[in-house]
């Protein structure tokens, strides 16, 4: 059972040694900002590997960034809580493996590993390419708004195949591995699983998603209040509140993460749907946080709430509602950046500046 997987605390007791090191960069102090932060956690991460150690101390090596796409249908989508109809989950797919979407020109732009996987579209694509990872669950979960989403055992099947693919993609030799999602009328299912794992009212977990109107934004709230008003989420367990209210694609994003925590992977985070996803991960595992940079902070109503509900502090800011790991993607270069300076920038003895503090 994966919800009984244990993840790692990461061992901050070389923090100091490592803060030290950073200090002693050819910079003022702090003056790196946030990639100073980045660079830490990357060295915590990475500070038992034999390999990362040099006679500076330990050495960042960040190798085949990936971003791993989970696509999948849902049955709520029905309801007309999206712009787009569920169809369109298959057109972007389609668009993925062709190459066309805006995920797959961020990723040829930073040099980052691409995959597709069909964790439960509408309609399957036969032939089946092979740049298509194929995991179907089923051809899209249930209207949440009348009916669970899925059952438990097929929440636990999704969160079982993000996890074993995960560890695949860990073992190929990808040690930074960002997670991203497609699916149309998703952001109904991460709204009504942030209000479930939180308490936090529908109508400030509800947003535009794709840019709804307003007579669809009363609907999408009134879909999910129905949904919450049947469940007694607090005496449930996660993989529980998954199958009512997730998304094939949520559930096996919830396995992903888990498993590149527990294998100790730096783990990068992209918008409203993953950031819930990754929020549903700590409520199984709480370390898994220490594993995670959050890309982000977008234009959906309630991302910056579940980054809140996380403590994270996002690295960008740009306006973005798109998701498909597009924030993961345009977080990867500062992150091989915080690596770089953190390993090659001169101290002020080896480039003999004067250290001013
Ligand atoms: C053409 C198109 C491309 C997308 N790429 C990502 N999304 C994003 O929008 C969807 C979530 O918003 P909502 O809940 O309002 O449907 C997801 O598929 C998400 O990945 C897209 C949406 C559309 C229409
Ligand atoms: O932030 C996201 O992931 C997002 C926002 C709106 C629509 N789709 C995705």
């Amino acid at each position: 059972m994966i919800l009984d997987i244990v993840v790692p605390a990461l061992d901050k007791s070389r923090l100091n040694e490592i803060i030290h090191q950073i200090n002693n960069k050819t910079k003022p102090l702090g003056a790196l900002g946030d990639l100073e932060k980045i660079a830490s956690q990357l060295a915590l991460i990475q500070q038992n590997e034999e390999h990362n150690q040099n006679n500076q101390g330990i050495e960042i090596k960040l190798s085949k960034p990936s971003i791993l796409v989970f696509a999948g249908d849902h049955g709520i989508a029905a309801q007309g809580v999206s712009i787009a109809p569920s169809e369109v989950t298959q057109q972007m797919v389609l668009n993925f493996l062709a190459g066309g979407a805006a995920i797959n020109c961020f990723c040829l732009a930073n040099d980052i590993d691409f995959k597709i996987i069909d964790a439960g579209i509408k309609t399957e694509i036969t032939p089946t390419p092979e740049n298509l990872i194929v995991q179907r669950i089923q051809a899209g979960t249930q209207d949440f708004s009348i009916t669970s989403a899925m059952s438990v055992e097929q929440a636990n099947q999704a969160i079982q195949l993000g996890f074993v693919l995960t560890q695949s993609i860990i073992d190929q030799g990808c040690n930074l591995i960002g997670f991203g999602e497609m699916g149309i009328a998703n952001t109904s299912s991460a709204s009504a699983l942030l209000s479930a794992f939180t308490g936090i009212e529908v109508k400030e977990t509800v947003g535009l998603g794709t840019g709804i109107s307003n007579q669809q934004l009363t609907t999408k709230l009134t879909c999910i209040e129905k949904a919450l008003a049947r469940l007694s989420v607090t005496e449930m367990k996660p993989d529980e509140i998954l199958a009512e209210l997730g998304g094939f694609e949520i559930a096996q994003i919830v396995g992903a993460i888990l498993a590149a925590a527990q294998r100790q992977k730096t783990i990068v985070i992209d918008g409203f749907i993953v950031t819930v996803a990754a929020l549903i991960a700590t409520r199984i595992q709480a370390n898994a946080l220490d594993y995670m940079i959050f890309s982000h902070s977008g234009d959906e109503k309630a991302h910056q709430t579940v980054l809140g509900e996380l403590n994270a502090k996002p690295l960008l800011k740009l306006g973005l509602r798109l998701g498909e790991g597009t924030g993961a993607a345009l977080a990867m270069p500062l992150i091989k950046c915080a690596a770089e300076f953190f390993n090659n920038m001169a101290t002020f003895d080896s480039a003999a500046v004067e250290k001013v503090v």
